[in-house]
Protein backbone atom coordinates (compact mmCIF):
# COMPACT_ATOMS: atom_id res chain seq x y z
CA UNK A 1 0.00 0.00 0.00
CA UNK A 2 1.58 3.57 -0.95
CA UNK A 3 2.70 5.36 1.98
CA UNK A 4 1.42 8.73 0.97
CA UNK A 5 4.62 10.88 0.80
CA UNK A 6 5.53 14.63 1.06
CA UNK A 7 6.05 16.09 -2.21
CA UNK A 8 9.72 17.11 -1.97
CA UNK A 9 10.75 13.97 0.91
CA UNK A 10 10.79 15.92 3.89
CA UNK A 11 8.42 18.40 5.69
CA UNK A 12 9.11 21.99 5.47
CA UNK A 13 7.81 25.74 6.25
CA UNK A 14 8.74 26.59 3.11
CA UNK A 15 7.31 24.20 0.23
CA UNK A 16 7.60 26.89 -2.99
CA UNK A 17 11.13 28.31 -1.89
CA UNK A 18 12.68 24.52 -1.49
CA UNK A 19 11.19 23.76 -4.59
CA UNK A 20 12.54 26.27 -6.06
CA UNK A 21 16.30 25.77 -4.64
CA UNK A 22 15.66 22.39 -5.71
CA UNK A 23 14.47 22.70 -9.53
CA UNK A 24 18.10 23.55 -9.73
CA UNK A 25 19.27 20.22 -8.95
CA UNK A 26 21.29 19.90 -12.63
CA UNK A 27 23.33 22.93 -11.60
CA UNK A 28 27.12 23.20 -10.34
CA UNK A 29 25.70 25.73 -8.58
CA UNK A 30 22.77 24.64 -6.43
CA UNK A 31 23.36 26.37 -2.78
CA UNK A 32 22.83 23.20 -0.41
CA UNK A 33 23.16 25.34 2.53
CA UNK A 34 20.01 27.09 1.43
CA UNK A 35 18.45 23.62 1.14
CA UNK A 36 19.38 22.73 4.63
CA UNK A 37 18.10 25.80 5.76
CA UNK A 38 14.46 25.11 3.49
CA UNK A 39 14.38 21.43 4.57
CA UNK A 40 14.67 21.76 8.45
CA UNK A 41 18.21 20.33 7.90
CA UNK A 42 17.43 17.69 6.07
CA UNK A 43 19.25 18.31 2.83
CA UNK A 44 20.82 14.73 2.24
CA UNK A 45 17.20 13.08 2.25
CA UNK A 46 15.64 16.61 -0.40
CA UNK A 47 18.70 16.60 -2.63
CA UNK A 48 18.80 12.76 -3.11
CA UNK A 49 14.93 12.01 -3.07
CA UNK A 50 15.13 14.65 -5.96
CA UNK A 51 17.65 13.10 -7.89
CA UNK A 52 15.75 9.46 -7.50
CA UNK A 53 12.62 11.19 -9.04
CA UNK A 54 14.99 12.96 -11.84
CA UNK A 55 16.31 10.04 -13.20
CA UNK A 56 13.49 7.89 -12.23
CA UNK A 57 15.23 5.38 -10.48
CA UNK A 58 12.20 4.41 -8.21
CA UNK A 59 10.60 3.07 -11.21
CA UNK A 60 12.86 1.67 -13.26
CA UNK A 61 14.24 -0.61 -9.48
CA UNK A 62 10.71 -0.97 -8.56
CA UNK A 63 11.67 1.36 -5.10
CA UNK A 64 8.68 2.28 -2.92
CA UNK A 65 9.34 6.19 -2.35
CA UNK A 66 8.57 5.41 1.58
CA UNK A 67 10.98 2.69 1.95
CA UNK A 68 13.54 5.45 0.37
CA UNK A 69 13.07 8.01 2.20
CA UNK A 70 13.33 5.81 5.44
CA UNK A 71 16.85 5.20 4.26
CA UNK A 72 17.41 8.54 3.21
CA UNK A 73 16.57 9.35 6.73
CA UNK A 74 18.43 7.16 8.80
CA UNK A 75 21.60 7.55 6.52
CA UNK A 76 20.98 11.68 7.17
CA UNK A 77 20.68 10.83 11.12
CA UNK A 78 24.00 8.78 10.80
CA UNK A 79 26.10 11.88 9.35
CA UNK A 80 27.61 12.99 12.61
CA UNK A 81 27.59 17.04 13.26
CA UNK A 82 30.78 18.14 13.10
CA UNK A 83 31.41 21.34 11.14
CA UNK A 84 32.23 19.80 7.38
CA UNK A 85 31.88 15.80 7.45
CA UNK A 86 28.52 16.36 7.74
CA UNK A 87 25.08 15.68 5.93
CA UNK A 88 25.42 18.68 3.98
CA UNK A 89 29.01 17.72 2.86
CA UNK A 90 27.04 13.74 2.07
CA UNK A 91 24.33 16.07 0.15
CA UNK A 92 27.12 18.15 -1.87
CA UNK A 93 28.85 15.65 -2.97
CA UNK A 94 25.71 13.52 -4.31
CA UNK A 95 24.23 16.31 -6.18
CA UNK A 96 27.98 16.87 -7.86
CA UNK A 97 28.10 13.31 -8.94
CA UNK A 98 24.69 13.45 -10.58
CA UNK A 99 25.50 16.77 -12.69
CA UNK A 100 28.98 14.88 -14.04
CA UNK A 101 27.03 12.28 -14.41
CA UNK A 102 25.27 14.46 -16.91
CA UNK A 103 28.70 15.23 -18.68
CA UNK A 104 27.90 14.85 -22.64
CA UNK A 105 31.26 12.95 -23.69
CA UNK A 106 29.09 10.71 -20.50
CA UNK A 107 26.14 10.17 -22.85
CA UNK A 108 24.95 6.72 -22.74
CA UNK A 109 28.18 5.34 -21.24
CA UNK A 110 26.85 4.29 -18.23
CA UNK A 111 24.20 2.18 -17.57
CA UNK A 112 21.32 3.01 -15.01
CA UNK A 113 22.73 0.58 -12.35
CA UNK A 114 26.49 2.34 -12.62
CA UNK A 115 24.50 5.50 -12.23
CA UNK A 116 22.22 4.52 -9.44
CA UNK A 117 25.89 2.94 -7.64
CA UNK A 118 27.61 6.47 -8.10
CA UNK A 119 24.59 8.50 -6.61
CA UNK A 120 23.83 6.31 -3.45
CA UNK A 121 27.89 5.71 -3.13
CA UNK A 122 27.96 9.46 -3.20
CA UNK A 123 25.32 9.67 -0.74
CA UNK A 124 26.50 7.79 1.46
CA UNK A 125 30.61 8.19 0.92
CA UNK A 126 31.26 9.74 4.31
CA UNK A 127 28.53 8.16 6.94
CA UNK A 128 29.41 8.85 10.67
CA UNK A 129 32.57 10.45 9.87
CA UNK A 130 34.15 11.46 13.18
CA UNK A 131 35.72 14.33 12.24
CA UNK A 132 38.87 13.69 12.62
CA UNK A 133 41.29 12.14 9.66
CA UNK A 134 42.29 8.41 9.28
CA UNK A 135 46.09 9.50 10.69
CA UNK A 136 44.45 10.85 13.85
CA UNK A 137 42.51 7.42 13.95
CA UNK A 138 45.55 5.63 13.41
CA UNK A 139 48.02 7.95 16.15
CA UNK A 140 45.49 7.51 19.15
CA UNK A 141 44.94 3.89 18.77
CA UNK A 142 41.15 4.25 17.84
CA UNK A 143 39.19 1.19 17.53
CA UNK A 144 38.49 2.21 14.41
CA UNK A 145 41.67 2.08 13.69
CA UNK A 146 42.19 -1.37 14.97
CA UNK A 147 38.80 -2.47 13.43
CA UNK A 148 40.17 -1.82 9.69
CA UNK A 149 44.06 -2.36 10.11
CA UNK A 150 44.71 1.03 9.93
CA UNK A 151 43.71 1.06 5.76
CA UNK A 152 41.24 3.73 4.68
CA UNK A 153 39.40 3.16 8.49
CA UNK A 154 37.34 5.76 7.81
CA UNK A 155 36.29 4.42 4.04
CA UNK A 156 35.51 1.22 5.34
CA UNK A 157 33.67 2.42 8.05
CA UNK A 158 31.50 4.45 6.11
CA UNK A 159 30.79 1.92 3.66
CA UNK A 160 29.44 -0.91 6.73
CA UNK A 161 27.45 1.70 8.24
CA UNK A 162 25.41 2.38 4.89
CA UNK A 163 25.17 -1.07 4.02
CA UNK A 164 24.29 -2.37 7.68
CA UNK A 165 21.44 0.15 7.32
CA UNK A 166 19.60 -1.35 4.18
CA UNK A 167 19.26 -4.89 6.39
CA UNK A 168 15.99 -3.49 7.71
CA UNK A 169 13.25 -4.88 5.27
CA UNK A 170 11.80 -1.15 5.63
CA UNK A 171 14.76 0.27 4.60
CA UNK A 172 15.96 -1.79 1.67
CA UNK A 173 15.64 0.06 -1.49
CA UNK A 174 17.50 -2.55 -3.23
CA UNK A 175 15.27 -5.18 -2.22
CA UNK A 176 13.96 -5.93 -6.14
CA UNK A 177 17.13 -6.26 -7.53
CA UNK A 178 17.88 -9.53 -8.84
CA UNK A 179 21.44 -11.12 -6.90
CA UNK A 180 23.51 -10.14 -9.94
CA UNK A 181 22.19 -6.23 -9.83
CA UNK A 182 23.21 -6.37 -6.08
CA UNK A 183 26.37 -8.34 -6.55
CA UNK A 184 27.68 -5.46 -9.00
CA UNK A 185 26.07 -2.74 -7.04
CA UNK A 186 27.75 -3.48 -3.71
CA UNK A 187 31.61 -4.05 -5.85
CA UNK A 188 30.86 -0.67 -7.43
CA UNK A 189 29.73 1.47 -4.40
CA UNK A 190 32.68 -0.13 -2.43
CA UNK A 191 35.04 0.32 -5.39
CA UNK A 192 34.13 4.44 -5.48
CA UNK A 193 33.97 4.99 -2.15
CA UNK A 194 37.53 3.66 -1.29
CA UNK A 195 38.52 5.77 -3.93
CA UNK A 196 37.54 8.93 -1.75
CA UNK A 197 40.54 8.22 0.85
CA UNK A 198 43.14 10.90 -0.46
CA UNK A 199 45.94 8.65 0.32
CA UNK A 200 44.70 7.00 -3.30
CA UNK A 201 44.74 10.21 -5.04
CA UNK A 202 48.06 9.72 -6.42
CA UNK A 203 47.54 7.20 -8.08
CA UNK A 204 44.00 7.90 -8.77
CA UNK A 205 45.20 10.88 -10.79
CA UNK A 206 48.30 9.10 -12.42
CA UNK A 207 45.79 6.33 -13.86
CA UNK A 208 43.52 9.20 -15.21
CA UNK A 209 46.33 10.65 -16.97
CA UNK A 210 46.99 7.36 -19.01
CA UNK A 211 43.30 6.85 -19.73
CA UNK A 212 43.26 10.59 -21.57
CA UNK A 213 46.44 10.15 -23.43
CA UNK A 214 44.77 7.16 -24.87
CA UNK A 215 41.61 8.41 -24.75
CA UNK A 216 39.00 6.36 -27.10
CA UNK A 217 35.82 8.18 -28.25
CA UNK A 218 33.11 6.96 -30.55
CA UNK A 219 32.10 9.53 -33.57
CA UNK A 220 30.43 11.53 -31.87
CA UNK A 221 33.30 12.54 -29.07
CA UNK A 222 31.43 10.07 -26.64
CA UNK A 223 33.74 8.29 -24.31
CA UNK A 224 34.24 4.72 -25.06
CA UNK A 225 34.95 2.35 -22.27
CA UNK A 226 35.41 -1.46 -21.98
CA UNK A 227 36.08 -3.44 -19.41
CA UNK A 228 34.95 -2.94 -15.51
CA UNK A 229 37.99 -1.27 -14.51
CA UNK A 230 37.95 1.23 -17.17
CA UNK A 231 34.36 1.74 -16.16
CA UNK A 232 34.88 1.85 -12.24
CA UNK A 233 38.20 4.08 -12.80
CA UNK A 234 36.13 6.67 -14.13
CA UNK A 235 33.22 6.09 -12.02
CA UNK A 236 35.85 6.45 -9.01
CA UNK A 237 37.61 9.83 -10.30
CA UNK A 238 33.90 11.01 -10.60
CA UNK A 239 33.58 11.07 -7.11
CA UNK A 240 36.60 12.23 -6.11
CA UNK A 241 35.96 14.94 -8.31
CA UNK A 242 32.69 15.58 -6.47
CA UNK A 243 34.53 15.76 -2.93
CA UNK A 244 37.29 17.84 -4.49
CA UNK A 245 34.74 20.02 -5.98
CA UNK A 246 34.32 22.77 -2.95
CA UNK A 247 36.83 24.81 -4.75
CA UNK A 248 35.19 24.86 -8.41
CA UNK A 249 31.92 26.48 -7.15
CA UNK A 250 30.51 30.07 -6.31
CA UNK A 251 32.70 31.53 -4.90
CA UNK A 252 29.96 32.36 -1.81
CA UNK A 253 29.84 28.91 -1.61
CA UNK A 254 33.27 27.75 -1.57
CA UNK A 255 34.40 30.07 1.08
CA UNK A 256 31.25 28.79 3.42
CA UNK A 257 33.01 25.08 2.86
CA UNK A 258 36.28 26.47 3.54
CA UNK A 259 35.37 28.08 6.75
CA UNK A 260 33.59 24.49 7.83
CA UNK A 261 36.24 22.05 6.87
CA UNK A 262 39.09 24.89 8.43
CA UNK A 263 36.80 24.33 12.08
CA UNK A 264 37.07 20.34 11.41
CA UNK A 265 40.60 20.60 11.29
CA UNK A 266 41.27 23.32 14.19
CA UNK A 267 39.34 21.18 16.28
CA UNK A 268 41.54 18.24 15.48
CA UNK A 269 44.20 20.20 16.24
CA UNK A 270 42.90 21.42 19.87
CA UNK A 271 42.44 17.85 20.25
CA UNK A 272 46.34 16.92 19.13
CA UNK A 273 47.57 19.83 21.04
CA UNK A 274 45.94 18.65 24.43
CA UNK A 275 47.25 15.08 23.86
CA UNK A 276 50.55 16.42 23.33
CA UNK A 277 50.18 15.26 19.56
CA UNK A 278 52.17 17.08 16.90
CA UNK A 279 49.75 19.17 15.03
CA UNK A 280 48.70 17.57 11.72
CA UNK A 281 48.83 20.22 8.37
CA UNK A 282 46.64 23.19 8.55
CA UNK A 283 45.06 22.12 11.99
CA UNK A 284 46.69 24.67 14.63
CA UNK A 285 44.39 27.55 14.76
CA UNK A 286 46.95 29.55 16.35
CA UNK A 287 49.35 29.46 12.86
CA UNK A 288 46.65 29.41 10.60
CA UNK A 289 46.38 30.73 6.94
CA UNK A 290 43.55 29.96 5.66
CA UNK A 291 44.14 31.32 2.24
CA UNK A 292 47.45 29.69 2.16
CA UNK A 293 45.90 26.77 2.77
CA UNK A 294 43.28 26.98 -0.23
CA UNK A 295 45.99 27.86 -2.78
CA UNK A 296 48.15 24.73 -1.51
CA UNK A 297 45.34 22.17 -2.06
CA UNK A 298 43.88 23.41 -5.46
CA UNK A 299 47.38 23.95 -6.69
CA UNK A 300 48.74 20.48 -5.44
CA UNK A 301 45.73 18.38 -5.54
CA UNK A 302 42.01 20.24 -6.51
CA UNK A 303 43.44 22.16 -10.10
CA UNK A 304 45.63 18.90 -11.32
CA UNK A 305 42.93 16.51 -11.10
CA UNK A 306 40.51 18.96 -12.34
CA UNK A 307 42.18 19.90 -15.53
CA UNK A 308 42.53 16.14 -16.10
CA UNK A 309 38.99 15.95 -16.06
CA UNK A 310 38.32 18.72 -18.03
CA UNK A 311 40.81 17.24 -20.65
CA UNK A 312 38.73 13.85 -20.52
CA UNK A 313 35.06 15.64 -20.61
CA UNK A 314 36.30 18.49 -23.03
CA UNK A 315 34.85 21.11 -23.37
CA UNK A 316 32.03 19.79 -20.70
CA UNK A 317 34.18 20.66 -17.78
CA UNK A 318 35.62 23.69 -18.88
CA UNK A 319 33.38 26.42 -17.30
CA UNK A 320 34.44 24.63 -13.76
CA UNK A 321 38.15 24.74 -14.23
CA UNK A 322 37.75 28.48 -15.15
CA UNK A 323 35.61 29.35 -12.05
CA UNK A 324 38.04 26.78 -10.15
CA UNK A 325 41.02 29.16 -11.15
CA UNK A 326 39.61 32.56 -10.69
CA UNK A 327 38.95 31.42 -7.19
CA UNK A 328 42.67 30.32 -6.58
CA UNK A 329 43.34 33.82 -7.97
CA UNK A 330 40.38 35.36 -5.45
CA UNK A 331 42.06 33.39 -2.65
CA UNK A 332 45.74 34.69 -4.05
CA UNK A 333 44.64 38.19 -3.53
CA UNK A 334 43.42 37.95 -0.16
CA UNK A 335 46.63 36.10 1.44
CA UNK A 336 46.43 37.78 5.21
CA UNK A 337 43.63 40.29 4.64
CA UNK A 338 41.28 38.13 6.67
CA UNK A 339 43.71 38.18 9.63
CA UNK A 340 42.92 34.52 10.28
CA UNK A 341 39.58 35.33 10.81
CA UNK A 342 37.34 32.83 9.24
CA UNK A 343 37.26 33.53 5.27
CA UNK A 344 33.36 33.67 4.23
CA UNK A 345 32.66 36.22 2.36
CA UNK A 346 28.75 35.73 3.26
CA UNK A 347 27.89 37.59 6.48
CA UNK A 348 25.52 34.75 8.23
CA UNK A 349 27.15 33.00 10.56
CA UNK A 350 26.86 29.09 10.61
CA UNK A 351 25.64 27.86 13.68
CA UNK A 352 27.87 24.76 13.30
CA UNK A 353 30.86 26.90 13.45
CA UNK A 354 29.21 28.99 16.58
CA UNK A 355 31.50 32.03 14.68
CA UNK A 356 30.32 34.08 17.06
CA UNK A 357 32.48 32.88 20.37
CA UNK A 358 35.12 31.01 17.94
CA UNK A 359 37.87 34.23 16.89
CA UNK A 360 40.51 32.51 15.08
CA UNK A 361 43.62 34.09 15.76
CA UNK A 362 46.24 34.68 13.56
CA UNK A 363 49.89 34.98 14.96
C1 LIG B 1 37.35 23.57 1.07
O1 LIG B 1 38.64 23.20 1.50
C2 LIG B 1 38.94 21.87 1.71
C3 LIG B 1 38.03 20.82 1.58
C4 LIG B 1 38.44 19.50 1.83
C5 LIG B 1 39.75 19.22 2.21
C6 LIG B 1 40.22 17.84 2.44
N1 LIG B 1 41.49 17.68 2.71
N2 LIG B 1 41.99 16.44 2.88
C7 LIG B 1 43.47 16.33 2.80
C8 LIG B 1 43.97 16.98 1.51
C9 LIG B 1 45.50 16.95 1.46
N3 LIG B 1 46.07 17.52 2.66
C10 LIG B 1 47.30 18.12 2.58
N4 LIG B 1 48.20 17.75 3.51
C11 LIG B 1 49.44 18.29 3.45
N5 LIG B 1 50.32 17.85 4.35
N6 LIG B 1 49.83 19.21 2.55
C12 LIG B 1 48.92 19.61 1.65
S1 LIG B 1 49.11 20.79 0.42
C13 LIG B 1 47.52 20.63 -0.12
C14 LIG B 1 46.82 19.72 0.61
C15 LIG B 1 47.62 19.12 1.62
C16 LIG B 1 45.62 16.92 3.91
C17 LIG B 1 44.10 16.98 4.01
C18 LIG B 1 41.22 15.33 3.11
O2 LIG B 1 41.69 14.21 3.23
C19 LIG B 1 39.75 15.57 3.28
C20 LIG B 1 38.91 14.30 3.10
C21 LIG B 1 38.69 13.92 1.69
C22 LIG B 1 38.82 14.79 0.70
C23 LIG B 1 39.36 16.16 0.85
C24 LIG B 1 39.30 16.65 2.30
C25 LIG B 1 40.66 20.29 2.35
C26 LIG B 1 40.25 21.60 2.09
O3 LIG B 1 41.07 22.69 2.20
C27 LIG B 1 42.42 22.48 2.64
MG1 LIG C 1 35.65 10.88 3.18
Amino acid sequence: VPVNVPELGVETQYPQELADVLSRINDWGLDTFKVEELSDQRPLTAITYRIFQERELCRIYSIEQSTLLKYLLTLEDHYQQVPYHNKAHGADVCQSMHVLLNASALDGVFTELEIMSAIFASAVHDVDHPGVTNQFLINTNSDLAIMYNDESVLENHHLAVAFKLLQSQERNIFSNLTTKQMKTLRKMVIDMVLATDMSKHMQLLADLKTMVESKKVTGNNIIMLETYDDRIQVLQNMIHCADLSNPTKPLDIYTRWTDRIMEEFWRQGDKERDLRLEISPMCDRRVASVEKSQIGFIEFIVHPLWETWADLVYPDANNILETLEQNRDWYQSHIGQENGALSSTSTTHDPLLNTDSIQATNT
